[in-house]
């Protein structure tokens, strides 16, 4: 009985909580912007069109569009939702090349100042680029997914179905 009030309690409380992010302000100038935003949203998800790239301020988009293009349509490179940022998943078929990877990532990471979010397994790592701050993607996202690109040749990256797996060989 405990248990269930409890979890009455608690439907309650997540309902509450998604009620202001589904409800759209209507009086001000931001919460308009939010609407459309929303709107814009919800029509790309509707016809599954992809986002475009987002630039941070500052960057030349002229130039920088179509490296992030060819880094999207030739190198496997994702562009998130959002737009501002790119991810990709290299795989290795050890354990110790998918961190030696990493480390060399890590390396030019710390040199450049400009710092991925990567998640190692067993056999792969996933790289996210993004710059926080201008907010968006920028020249230092594109070089260092490059140099991505060129580390995993080095470290011998294989296709994704040949990545180490965990449990027993077939
Ligand atoms: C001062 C320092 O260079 C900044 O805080 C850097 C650190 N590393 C960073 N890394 C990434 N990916 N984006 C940034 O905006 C960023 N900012």
């Amino acid at each position: 009985m405990a248990t269930f009030s409890a979890l009455r309690a608690c439907a309650r409380l997540s309902t509450s909580l998604q009620g202001p992010a589904t409800t759209l302000p209507r009086t001000t100038f931001g919460n308009r912007s939010a609407a459309v935003t929303l709107h814009q949203k919800s029509q790309r998800l509707s016809s599954n069109m992809p986002a475009a790239p987002r630039f941070a301020e500052g960057e030349d988009a002229a130039h920088l569009g179509p490296d992030v293009q060819s880094l999207l349509q030739q190198q496997g490179w994702a562009l998130d939702a959002d737009g501002m940022g790119i991810t990709k998943t290299f795989h290795f078929k050890t354990y110790f090349k998918a961190v030696s990877f990493l480390n060399l990532i890590a390396s030019e990471s710390a040199a450049k100042k400009h710092h991925p979010t990567m998640t190692v397994r067993i056999g792969s790592v996933d790289v996210h680029w993004t710059t926080h701050r201008p907010r968006g993607l920028t020249i230092k996202d594109v070089t260092l997914a490059r140099h991505c690109d060129q580390g995993a040749v080095l470290m011998g990256a294989v296709e994704s179905g040949e990545g180490a797996k965990c449990g027993p060989k077939p």
